[in-house]
């Protein structure tokens, strides 16, 4: 399925006709991981990949980060093509694992990072605590990474990302490694801090739950070859507060992204038990 925003001033990722194929078609190892993707998302806008195990999300949040080109297709940030080369001035990234430099401590991480991006030092530490108390880290600035447990290190991670200046914040299953307490709490500190910054967000998780809270769309991923099977409008502004959790509307998206990748995941586990020869 295509979705295309007609205005296009308003339009921060422009992701079209995007296929990734893995190794030689025909080979043994070829592996067509995206196939034909094509998605426009808003300035501001909040979207989630929800899609089964090894459907291409992480694959598609990389091509839109630049880190390589696609087999075929573009993708373009504010008018400008991705040519498979990051754009540290446009684009940060928030990883599963936290990528702090351990030798540092949490302030001088961020410091790098302003640095990297050429943001004047007389900036550095308001920025880098301004972040750090929007998630509840601010007494934590000079411990070292591994004085921390793994969800604080994360909040420190998720505060990094949003600290630099760029439009656009690419997450891939940020929360993956959390408990499930701390990963609502840093979700709704998201939802805030999506609401006071206006960044575009582009969020890879498995959890359902997640998807509903955080995002204004849903693009729900098929098996592989992943292709856009649907896109979920949730229309609640942000920030959004635990009580969304409780509306009827919650439970109903939920639903409805379940059952929509309820095929999807019993095709992934069909094709991890009798895998396609060649190419798929
Ligand atoms: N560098 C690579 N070389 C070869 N195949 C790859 C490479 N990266 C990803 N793949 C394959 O592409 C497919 C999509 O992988 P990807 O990591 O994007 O999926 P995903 O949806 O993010 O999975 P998960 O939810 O399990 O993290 C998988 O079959 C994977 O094995």
């Amino acid at each position: 399925m295509t979705q295309v925003d007609k205005n296009n001033d308003d339009i921060a990722i422009s992701i079209k006709n995007v296929t990734q194929r893995f190794g030689d078609e025909g080979s043994p190892e070829s592996v067509l991981a995206l196939d034909n993707i094509s998605l426009d998302i808003r300035k501001g806008e909040f979207v989630c990949l929800l899609g089964p195990s090894g459907c291409g999300k992480s694959t598609l949040l990389n091509i839109v980060g630049g880190l390589f080109r696609p087999s075929s297709g573009s993708v373009t940030v504010d008018g400008r093509l991705v040519d498979g080369k990051p754009h540290p001035d446009k684009i940060a990234f928030v990883f599963q694992e936290s990528t702090l430099f351990p030798w540092y401590t949490v302030i001088e991480n961020f410091h790098i990072a302003l640095k990297f991006q050429g943001i004047p030092k007389s900036e550095w530490d308001d920025r880098a605590m301004t972040a750090l108390k929007a998630v509840g880290m601010a007494s934590f600035a000079k411990h070292y990474p591994d004085q921390l447990s793994v969800g604080m290190r994360q909040r420190v991670n998720m505060a990094r990302g949003i600290c630099v200046k760029t439009g656009i914040l690419l997450m891939d299953e940020p929360f993956a490694a959390l408990d499930e307490q701390t990963r609502m709490v840093l979700g709704e500190d998201l939802s805030q801090l999506l609401a006071e910054t206006g960044k575009t967000i582009v969020f890879v998780t498995h959890s359902l739950a997640e998807a509903v809270f955080l995002s204004d769309r849903i693009a729900v991923i098929s098996a592989r070859p992943g292709k856009i099977k649907t896109i979920i409008d949730v229309k609640t502004p942000h920030p959004r507060s635990p009580d969304f959790m409780l509306e009827p509307r919650f439970s109903e998206l939920r639903n409805e992204c379940y059952a929509l990748l309820r095929d999807e995941i019993r095709a992934t586990m069909a094709l991890q038990r009798d895998p396609q020869p060649t190419g798929a």
